[in-house]
């Protein structure tokens, strides 16, 4: 990357090519897709734009250094433009200054990962091999209850194992000397094998300004979990998300006050994300998700937003196909009579994997799709069956992964007149 904003275009508008010639050119596919609708597409800031990354600790003779691989080797990394301002101004270099002069934090690390907000405030979290025996499985998940280890056991004569008090006093040094350069601060998480110390708080708290909403959207974000990795972007997805249902709402629904009179129905629904900021723009809201914790984070940010026509279930999108055909009942679902719903409109953004045939012929019976996607692959794969009810009305290219392959894809798919 030379962060040069014309270079970067070029090689954006290169992406885009790409990804419609693969739409239009796939073996077998071309017929109903020449008629694709033009790109919508959705520009990064060009440095600076990661809220998330990863990075490899590589002890050499001249300390520990940041590593990224590329390909099988691994590259010394001393300076990150692409990770957000406060990542990479203040973060990287307090900790790696500390990783230097602190055995208690250097031991077993193996990894670095920071998660960052344009709110501010910042979870670092510091990764390390175990290298002592864990204990029973009860102790293990009593200690993971807790989310400390407030006496974590260390090898017999290694005093220094990870994740101890005296981690903990470093952690603590670490925690001050990031305040210095970022009033905001961050908290400093110690993770072993899905336990984890934490020094703060083991989540961020960011807000997203987003076209049409009145009110900035406040979020909180889970260390460990998804969230969407570049917070820019996400504003334009979650303004490309509102003005798609809205657009025709008058087809299905009549338009009040710039909201449907009908519903939505969101799968993969993660923290809340979609699901916040498209509750004003129908008269109800479902969205579910599979993962517990991401449940409980999107019905607090439901909360923090006013979203209170908004219902969460904890069901996979499969189970809710299920639910849907009446083939199944979940307890999970107790709480919500799906036929109260006027769900016209369905939203998903599902993981790499896409869909599959199951929760596409659900999706099948929708008017209207919003497929938000992280692999056009996948995606295309999907629209192999979802051809056969739906067209596509719009296409947009959400450029979430600047310098790569990546493109994060939203495609509008509008049930064909029978
Ligand atoms: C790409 S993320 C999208 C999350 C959310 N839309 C956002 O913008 O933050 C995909 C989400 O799908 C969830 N997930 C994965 N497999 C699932 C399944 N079979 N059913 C329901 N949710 C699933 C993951 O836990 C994750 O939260």
């Amino acid at each position: 990357m030379n962060g040069s904003s014309g270079s970067y275009k070029a090689e954006l508008q290169a992406k885009v090519q790409a990804l419609e010639a693969f739409f239009v050119d796939g073996a077998g596919l071309a017929a109903s897709f020449v008629a694709l609708p033009p790109t919508e597409v959705f520009e990064s800031p060009p440095e600076h734009f990661r809220m998330k990354a990863e990075f490899g600790i590589w002890n050499h003779d001249g300390g520990p250094s940041y590593a990224m691989s590329s390909g099988k080797s691994q590259i010394v990394v001393d300076r990150y433009p692409m990770g957000s301002r406060v990542m990479c101004d203040t973060l990287m270099p307090a900790v790696l200054e500390a990783i230097r002069a602190e055995e208690l934090l250097r031991a077993h690390l193996f990894q670095v990962n920071f998660h960052t907000t344009l709110r501010g405030g910042s979870i670092v979290s510091l990764l390390y091999h175990t290298p002592y025996d864990r204990g029973s499985r009860r102790e293990r998940n009593r200690i993971q209850a807790e989310n400390r280890l407030a006496e974590a056991p260390t090898l017999e004569g290694d005093t220094k194992g990870p994740l101890t008090d005296d981690w903990e006093a470093a952690a603590v040094r670490l925690q001050a000397a990031i305040a210095i350069g970022d009033p905001a601060g961050a908290s400093i998480v110690g993770r072993i094998h899905g336990m984890a110390r934490v020094v703060g708080h083991d989540w961020v708290e960011e807000e997203l300004e987003v076209v049409g909403v009145p009110k900035r959207l406040r979020y909180r974000q889970l260390g460990g979990f998804f969230c969407q990795p570049n917070a820019a972007v996400c504003q334009h997805m979650l303004a490309w998300a509102r003005a798609v249902c809205l657009a025709d709402a008058a087809e299905i629904g009549t338009v009040v006050e710039a909201s449907r009179e009908d519903d939505l129905l969101e799968l993969y629904c993660g923290n809340g994300n979609f699901a916040v900021a498209l509750a004003p723009c129908f008269r109800r809201v479902l969205a579910t998700e599979l993962v517990k914790a991401l449940v409980d984070t999107a019905k607090l940010n439901a909360e923090y937003n006013d979203a209170t026509n908004v219902a969460f279930a904890r069901v996979s999108a499969e189970e809710l196909a299920q639910a849907m055909q009446g083939t199944r009942v979940f307890e999970r679902m107790k709480h919500i009579s799906l036929e109260e719903y006027r769900l016209n409109t369905v939203l998903v953004d599902p993981p790499r994997a896409g869909l599959g045939p199951e929760v596409c012929a659900l999706l099948a019976q929708f008017p209207r799709i919003v497929y938000i996607s992280c692999n056009p692959e996948t995606l295309r794969v999907d629209f192999e069956m979802l051809r056969e009810t739906h067209g596509i009305q719009r296409m947009a290219a959400f450029d979430q992964f600047p310098y790569t392959d990546h493109v994060e894809m939203g495609v509008l798919l509008v049930r064909r007149a029978t």
